[in-house]
Formats: structure tokens, sequence, C-alpha cells
């Protein structure tokens, strides 16, 4: 794990968020992705549940919510519709034209979390019928063999995406790998070619990036207005935060990004209706750097010892989940908040591209 370490903030996150779970989860799928309505109530320990009977597009990231009411949104169960949504599609594709759409994923060493994300990928693709594809290579093969398997990706008829698990070992060239993938199998849509069209106005990738397209559909999917909003992204990462940015833009908001040189992050951060994090500090952005009323979207995923945990560690956001809740109208948590989005996304490009080469509509 890449930073393991303790962290005052958020202490209780955890067993608050499984509380809130066990109590509400099943109302927050039903209400919250299904009829898009919201009626909650506020739960006994009061963080992060608003009581409301209004619709979700009352949230508003311009009125100041009451103290302690954001409501959370649940990425784990909008990720669980989405995929209810692609299976049926690549159902009806398969009878249709009997084709089945294909991911392959190119896993270079032995990075356990690696392992892992590439294991709920396969999870994923076989819960929707999505065919999965997978390459293991060792940690010091070459970059030759890596564009190897690509190539081989590229040129296979039942691979539609493609997937090189990063981060890449210091010795090979991700652009070079990364360049190498096919465009119209770009599902990751880290192609410079596809990241250039996301930054051009009249120009449309053939995929966008999965954990900025998840933010910006759990935004769509809670009805959260973005258009003339302010936005701040903290973060200007080529997979994550400057693709978000470019996509918020799309969407008419006006965007401001923090990144490690910014000076006063807090001031800047406070002006913003919209913040997505994306980091990888945990528990960085705190409760005071927030507009009351703000939408937050929590893209960072950071390990933190917990000896209490069954894994000994257990995963923090950068945003101090305790502290926001009480001063933000809706949040995501982490965990269950853009991580399934990233893959639920990951499979809808899957699909998206294997209709786009077999013209399927
Ligand atoms: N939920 C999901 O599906 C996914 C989650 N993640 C998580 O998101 C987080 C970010 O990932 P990723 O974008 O790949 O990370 P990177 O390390 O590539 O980028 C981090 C960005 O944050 C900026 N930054 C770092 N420290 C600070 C600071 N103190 N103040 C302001 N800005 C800072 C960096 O600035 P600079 O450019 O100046 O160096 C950089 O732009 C991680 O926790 C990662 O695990 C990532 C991918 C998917
Ligand atoms: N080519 C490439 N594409 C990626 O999209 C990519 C990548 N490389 N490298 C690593 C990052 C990270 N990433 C995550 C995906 C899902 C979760 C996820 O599902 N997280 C769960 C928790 C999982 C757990 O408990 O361990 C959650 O937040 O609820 C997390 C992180 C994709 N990435």
């Amino acid at each position: 794990m890449a930073s393991l370490m303790f962290t005052d903030c958020s202490s209780s996150t955890t067993s608050r968020l499984i509380h809130l779970n066990r109590r509400s989860g099943t109302f927050l799928l039903r209400q919250c992705v299904g009829q898009l309505r919201l009626q909650t109530t506020a739960s006994g320990r009061g963080c992060c549940i608003r009581s409301s009977s209004s619709p979700i597009s009352a949230i508003s990231a311009d009125t100041k919510s009451s103290e302690g009411a954001a409501i959370v949104i649940d990425g784990k169960a909008v990720a669980k519709k989405i995929r209810d949504e692609i299976t049926i599609e690549v159902s009806r594709m398969k009878e249709s034209i009997g084709v089945i759409p294909g991911l392959a994923v190119i896993l270079v060493g032995d990075r356990k979390d690696s392992a892992t994300y590439v294991r709920n990928k396969k999870k994923a693709c076989d819960s929707v019928g999505i065919k999965s594809f997978e390459v293991r290579l060792a940690e010091d093969s070459s970059e030759e063999e890596v564009l190897k398997s690509v190539s081989g990706f590229n040129d296979d008829p039942s691979v539609h995406g493609i997937l090189v698990q990063l981060p890449l070992p210091s010795h090979m060239d991700e652009q070079n790998i990364l360049n190498a993938v096919s465009i119209e199998k770009d599902v990751d849509g880290f192609h410079p070619l596809n990241i250039g069209r996301l930054a051009m106005r009249g120009r449309e990738p053939l995929f966008v990036p999965c954990t900025p397209k998840g933010c910006i559909e759990l935004l769509h999917r809670y009805n959260i207005e973005i258009k003339g909003k302010r936005a701040v992204v903290i973060g200007r990462s080529n997979i994550v935060g400057m693709p978000a940015a470019l996509l918020l833009q799309r969407e008419d908001a006006t965007v401001s990004i923090i990144h490690s040189r910014t000076k006063n992050p807090e001031e800047i951060t406070r002006e913003a209706d919209i913040i997505i994090a994306a980091v990888g500090q945990p528990n960085m952005v705190r409760g005071s750097w927030i507009k009351p009323g703000a939408v937050i979207i929590d893209v960072g995923i950071n390990p933190v010892e917990d000896p209490s945990a069954a894994r000994g560690y257990r995963l923090v956001g950068d945003i101090c989940y305790e502290e926001a809740c009480k001063v933000a109208s809706a949040i995501t948590p982490v965990p269950g908040g853009v991580g399934p989005m990233t893959i639920a996304m990951l499979l809808s490009n899957t699909l998206t591209s294997a209709k786009r080469i077999h013209n399927f509509q």
C-alpha cells in the first residue's frame, strides 16, 4: 500500500457508515436510484442523511444545508443499477447479432492493490455477461512484451476494450504503451487522441475516462445541476483530476483546479458549489474548506492503518467525511462512492465500444 498512515479526522467514519448502510441502505437504493425521491429519516447518530421528502432534484449547491444533514450519494447502489442496465443490453446484443462484448486487462507486476482491482473488474464483467480476457506479466517484463500483448488485443475481434492497469513498473514508458492501444478499444479513455478531443470544443472523444465519467454520472443521477455552478477540482492527474475538470467545463461549470503548488487551496475550495477531490491525501479537505450546501465528490482512496479492521487497514477519502457531512448538502462516501462507479463506467464503455464496432444500436 502506498500510503499507510494514521489519521485523526473521521476516526469513526467506518463504523458510522456501516451503521448507516445497515439502517438505510435499502431505501437509499430504492429511493435515490429508482424513483429519484428521498424520504429518509435522519439516522439516530444524525450525520449524513438529510431528512427530506423532496425529490433529489431539490439538491442545490447554492442552498445552505441544515446542520448535519448531507445526503449520501450512494455510488454502490447507482453502480448496481447501471450494471443491471448493461446486463439487459449485453443480452439483447447477444440475442440480436450473436456478439458478446469483450474486455481485456493487462496487469504487469504484482502490486496487491492492482491485483485486487483487476479481480474486481473480472467479477463485474462476469456479473453483466461481458467476456473478460487477462494477461499477467512479471514485474521485470520488457516494454516490448507489454506492447506485444496490446497489439494482440488490438487485432483480436472478440476484444472490444483494452485496459492496461496503472501504475506500470517504473522502467516502462507509460505514454508509449497507452499510445499503442487502438483508440477504438481505449475504454479507459487514456489515449492522447481521446483526451485531446475531450479538451476541444466541438470534438467528441470515443471514450471518456471512467472515474471522472462516474463522478459526473453520479451528479446527473442525483439531478444535481452543474451548469453555471462554480466547481473546484483538487488534483490534476491525467487519469482523474484533469479529465474531471474538462468534463465539468463541458457541462458549463466554471472550473478551478487546485494542485500541489496552489496557494491557499482552502480559500479557493470554499468558493465552490461542487468539489471533486482526487488528491491521494487522506482527509485533506476539512469541514472549514467547504461552503455550506456544497456537493462533494470524493475520489480519494487512501488506506489508513486500523488494527480493528480485518485487513489491518481501512479506506478513507481525501475529504474529512465526518466534518464535511455537517456542512455539505450531498457527499459520496469512501468506500461505496466513486470506486464502484469507475468499474460500472468501464463496463459501460466496453458495451459502447462493442456496439460501435458492430454498428449495433
Ligand atoms: N475511486 C476511484 O475509482 C479512483 C480513485 N483514485 C484515487 O484518487 C486519488 C488520486 O489519484 P490520482 O489522480 O491517480 O493521483 P496522482 O498522485 O496521480 O495525482 C494527485 C494530484 O493531487 C495533487 N496533490 C497532491 N498533494 C496535494 C496537496 N497537498 N494539495 C493539493 N494538491 C495535491 C497533485 O498535484 P501535482 O500535479 O502538483 O503533483 C496531483 O495533481 C488517490 O487516492 C487514488 O487512489 C484514483 C483512480 C480511481
Ligand atoms: N488503467 C487503469 N484504469 C483505472 O481505472 C485504474 C487504474 N488503471 N489503476 C488504479 C485506479 C484505481 N481504480 C479504482 C477502481 C475501483 C475502485 C473501487 O471499486 N473501490 C471500492 C473499494 C474497494 C476495496 O474495498 O478495496 C470503493 O471505493 O467502494 C477503486 C479504485 C481504478 N484505477
